[in-house]
């Protein structure tokens, strides 16, 4: 909307104010429902499933952005508004049941790189729409090419999501060893818990079974039950959010004062580097701002996933996000009260962005448990968009009240990444004090598994660490079933020519009908 700022005011016919007005309408309505529909969404996603909401997020993106085209072609702003309406639901949602089919299959290794890149994506198209858009519509089609430009461009973004709904499939998520999706889990359970019934009663009732069970499968097999009833009840459940812990809601304020600290800068920065850097020279200011204002988002695309990659190979999490903070302060106090160019502090900014960004997200699985990753996104999803919200009218007030004064702008953002600062401090102690979970290094797994490692995957960890990890092997732990999932897996992968004498060993085989065994993986205990 922004990129077409001036192009879509002459089409629409109207003046500076009521297009303000307009401009401010349209940045609100995307934003304004998303301060409650993403918890819905991570709601649906943990009952449901991640890539069917996929699908039905990505729907709504295509049909609002239709919407919004048809709006701009007819010069209808009721109809872009509610194109924006369901455009911003359907994007926000989107995001959540991203992040989550992303650390379904990035959790053991490589989440901050994946999570990274996929942050970078969003930022290589903010940069792309800022600087593409105007070019578009400065052509014959004008702002209704440009629009309709952007409804093909989320037209091949469907495409993708019907691709990563193909590749995401329940087969697929077995095979490669990630945790499956809870509609699946849930019928495929309801059918073990049958077989198991059924290959109990038939043992029972068979006094000349062929089949002997001994009583460590036996025990095996009631603790397998008893999984079975525990898992039940992991449905995510409303009630459940009031649990979360306090480390998860002070992230999410992390989240609230962190981003309003960059992103309403980053749409009022064009007008600030014009007003206090290029005021006598106009020309200057109009090729060169495009860039500018780009800075951030073209910054953040390349190191999002760098600063993922490093999460991933040091650990340290939380400690990027006071890092970013004191990065932000650097660069406001910079750009609100010296007079030094502005190039240097808006390529800290957007370090700071790519590091906050890259950091915070990736800490959510390490607070919630598996079942509760689509809702816990959501909430995080909320805390971004009433900063979205908030922000960007405190700011329009404060440039009102100041007749336009950008240093006191600078003042507010200064002060929420102070905001920021102080409470990633108290996320840090509050961690620390609790083992340092959001510390730990999940580094891709190279070498054999050894038994006696108590958690999935190879890690280094010191023992500090790991006295925080309780018992892996408890069923009600995150993680559980993944990381039995992934001792299975890669019990069965490291062996070159599985041996079928070796795989019999890791599993119990029941018979439960003429012909149907049920293989139930042993689980592993520490030696
Ligand atoms: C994760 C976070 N998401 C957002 O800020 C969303 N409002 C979508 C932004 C899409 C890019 N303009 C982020 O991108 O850091």
């Amino acid at each position: 909307m922004q990129a077409l700022n001036v192009q879509m005011r002459e089409w629409l016919g109207t003046d500076y104010a009521k297009y303000q007005y307009y401009l401010n309408l349209l940045y609100s309505i995307y934003s304004f429902p998303n301060i409650v529909l993403p918890l819905v969404g991570g709601l649906l996603i943990d009952r449901l499933s991640a890539s069917k909401m996929l699908m039905v997020f990505g729907l709504l993106v295509c049909v609002g952005q239709g919407i919004f085209a048809i709006g701009v072609s007819a010069r209808s702003i009721w109809a872009m508004v509610l194109g924006r309406l369901i455009f911003g639901i359907g994007g926000e949602c989107l995001g959540v049941a991203q992040a989550k089919i992303i650390t379904d299959w990035f959790k053991a290794r490589w989440l901050g790189f994946a999570l990274g890149l996929n942050l970078s994506f969003a930022r290589i198209g903010t940069a792309l729409n800022d600087n593409i858009s105007p070019v578009i519509a400065a052509h014959r089609s004008g702002v209704v090419g440009a629009s309709w430009t952007g409804f093909g461009i989320c037209g091949l973004s469907f495409a993708s999501v019907i691709w990563l709904t193909y590749l995401d499939r329940p087969e697929s998520r077995t095979s490669a060893g990630v945790r499956p999706d809870t509609s699946y889990k849930r019928s495929d359970r309801i059918q073990s818990k049958t077989n198991n019934i059924v290959g109990r009663q038939a043992i029972n009732a068979s006094c000349d079974s062929t089949m002997t069970m001994s009583s460590d499968a036996l025990d095996e097999e009631d603790e397998i039950e008893k999984e079975d009833e525990m898992a039940q009840d992991d449905q995510m459940l409303c009630s459940e959010i009031l649990t979360l812990q306090p480390n998860f809601w002070i992230l999410s304020l992390c989240c609230i004062a962190l981003y309003g600290a960059v992103v309403p800068f980053i749409h009022v920065s064009s007008d600030f580097l014009q007003k206090k850097w290029y005021t006598n020279n106009p020309t200057k200011a109009g090729t060169v701002m495009v860039s500018f204002d780009s800075i951030p988002d073209i910054v953040s695309a390349i190191g999002s996933p760098l600063c993922g990659y490093l999460v991933d190979k040091f650990g340290h999490r939380a400690r990027y996000i006071p890092l970013s903070a004191l990065l932000l302060i650097w660069a406001h106090v910079q750009l609100g009260l010296t007079p030094i160019s502005p190039i240097v502090a808006m390529f800290v900014l957007g370090l700071a962005y790519s590091l906050f960004a890259s950091a915070l997200w990736p800490c959510i699985p390490f607070l919630v448990k598996d079942h509760q990753l689509g809702t816990a996104y959501g909430l995080v999803t909320i805390a971004l968009n009433i900063s979205l919200t908030v922000f960007p009218l405190v700011v329009a007030s404060i440039l009102e009240i100041t007749q336009g004064s950008y240093s006191h702008v600078e003042m507010l953002f200064i002060a929420l990444a102070s905001v920021g600062l102080l409470l990633s401090i108290l996320l840090n102690v509050l961690d620390h004090q609790q083992g340092g979970r959001l510390q730990l290094i999940e580094e891709p797994s190279s070498g054999p598994h050894h038994p006696e490692e108590p958690f999935e995957g190879h890690r280094r960890s010191s023992l500090s660490e790991q006295r925080l990890l309780h018992d892996p092997y408890n069923p009600r732990e995150p993680g559980f079933e993944y990381r039995r999932q992934r001792r299975y897996s890669r019990d069965l992968l490291l062996e070159e020519n599985p041996d079928m004498e070796d795989v019999q060993a890791m599993v119990t085989t029941r018979s439960v009908g003429e012909g149907i065994i049920t293989v139930i993986p042993h689980r592993r205990r520490p030696i």
